[in-house]
């Protein structure tokens, strides 16, 4: 079968038939050759044809070849959209990535303007096959290697389609000789200063040689995998459903699951969390997961996340640095209650005041206490019988993870000394003595988030 009539089966399977779409045409063989075979469609197939071409004034004969594409239109009686991206407007670095935002940005405008919901490139199976290599010399995520779908939506509303992706460079040449098409070599392409052209004009050719079916391989397997990552998704998704418990994720449930799903669920956990995958920490943090004689255990990751294990629950946890973390400070006012997040609350109170079993009080003598409640501070210090305590002592030797000292919450007297390390330590000059009086209580209360609950 020959490339037009091949054109004409992907095309229809495409399903676009008869409607408006843009064409983006740069005035190379690939989109040279996509319009050709476009308007070369049966009229029951024919789409109308809106030709859009950005000239990025990045080579001195983009210009005169913008212009050929436009007298081109005008003999056909295609419609014609272009445009510039000006020098005053080009980025120092990321020239490539910003002439395709820029690029992108116009085919939306046109297609916007024009009500036309499918977008055609040219992209073929070089493109896709360089695209592949490039993606495993990087390394990252396996769905990366999924590489350039032939039909993907675009701009959420409108839809990018490549028909050209099942036929090689090659083909499209000769299908462009063979029909005495007009098209530009961009010479930039020729150097072999990026990437992709080292692998165009090296790996390829040399990959073609050893198997001639290189690039239909290429496409198969990206088939397949993108097959199944699908499923993988899906299950991944039970699996995660399956391990979440109230506290983050069940440490007993994960042990039960077989190794690949052990590792997929970390790997989509790191993905949600951190928008990206490490081989080694998915390692350390199954590693950590699966050693009973660990029971509690941290990793740091990246971006100030901590992957946390606490008995039988896993989860990651976004850690505050110390700027971030609020400096509020709250004078305790007799008889009301200060909250201090959403799950916990404090106040003062006259001795007496019923208490719940899982209030954390502290019993005070003073007779009108000036009390502020604040998050602890570098070099804050603990009054005690026997002098005073550095609290950061306290809670490494109460073992607070690190995480969490930042955010201990500390009742101080107005001098700035420290009564309480709420949660780690009281001291034991809240009162003079044991037989001293107590007037007043301070009472530390975690709020339940369930609703109805008969304390709350
Ligand atoms: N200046 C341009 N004007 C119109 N269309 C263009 C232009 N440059 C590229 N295109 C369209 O994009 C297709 C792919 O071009 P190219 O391989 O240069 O892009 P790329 O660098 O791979 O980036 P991307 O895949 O994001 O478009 C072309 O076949 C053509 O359809």
């Amino acid at each position: 079968m020959n490339l037009g009539a091949q054109f004409i089966q992907i095309w229809s399977q495409l399903g676009i038939g008869r409607q408006r779409v843009v064409v983006a045409v740069s005035g190379g063989v690939d989109s040279v050759v996509l319009l050709d075979l476009l308007q070369k469609l049966p009229v029951d197939l024919s789409p109308e044809l809106i030709v859009a071409n950005v000239d990025h004034c990045l080579r001195t004969e983009s210009q005169a070849e913008s212009a050929y594409l436009k007298k081109f239109c005008e003999q056909r009686s295609l419609q014609f959209e272009t445009t510039r991206w000006l020098p005053d407007d080009h980025p120092q670095t990321g020239i490539e990535g910003a002439a395709r935002d820029f690029r992108y940005r116009f085919f939306a405008q046109v297609m916007k303007k024009s009500g036309a919901q499918v977008l055609l490139t040219a992209h073929h199976g070089d493109d896709q096959a360089e695209t592949f290599l490039m993606k495993m010399l990087r390394g990252g995520d396996l769905a990366q290697l999924t590489g350039i779908k032939s039909k993907r939506s675009f701009h959420s509303e409108f839809t990018l389609c490549r028909p050209l992706l099942y036929f090689s460079k090659q083909q499209l040449y000769f299908y462009a000789r063979s029909n005495q098409l007009t098209y530009f070599e961009d010479q930039t392409n020729a150097k072999d200063d990026t990437l992709r052209n080292r692998l165009r004009h090296q790996a390829v050719p040399l990959l073609k040689q050893e198997d001639p079916r290189f690039l239909e391989h290429i496409a198969s397997f990206e088939e397949q995998l993108d097959d199944v990552l699908q499923l993988a998704k899906v299950r991944t998704r039970q699996v995660l459903e399956l391990l979440k418990v109230e506290q983050g994720y069940s440490v007993s449930r994960f042990q039960q699951l077989p190794s690949a799903e052990k590792n997929a669920a970390l790997r989509a956990l790191s993905a949600e969390f951190l928008s990206e995958t490490n081989d080694q920490q998915v390692r350390e943090q199954r590693a950590l997961l699966e050693n009973p004689a660990k029971p509690q255990g941290m990793i740091r990751l990246k971006h100030n996340y901590v992957f946390i294990k606490e008995y039988d629950y896993f989860r990651f946890e976004h850690v505050q640095k110390q700027a971030d973390i609020s400096m509020a400070e709250y004078p305790l006012q007799l008889g009301q209650w200060q909250t201090l997040s959403a799950g916990e609350k404090i106040g003062l109170f006259p001795a007496g005041t019923p208490i719940l079993a899982s209030d954390d009080v502290l019993e005070l003598g003073q007779k009108e206490p000036q009390l502020t409640v604040r998050h602890r501070l570098p070099g804050d210090k603990l009054l005690t019988a026997a002098g005073k305590q550095k609290v950061k002592k306290i809670l490494i030797d109460q073992k607070v993870p690190f995480w969490q000292r930042d955010h201990t919450w500390v009742v101080s007297l107005q001098a700035g000394e420290i009564l309480w390390v709420v949660g780690a330590k009281k001291s034991d000059l809240s009162r003079q003595s044991v037989n001293d009086k107590i007037h007043y209580i301070v009472i530390y209360r975690k709020i339940s988030r369930e609703k109805g609950l008969p304390h709350e």
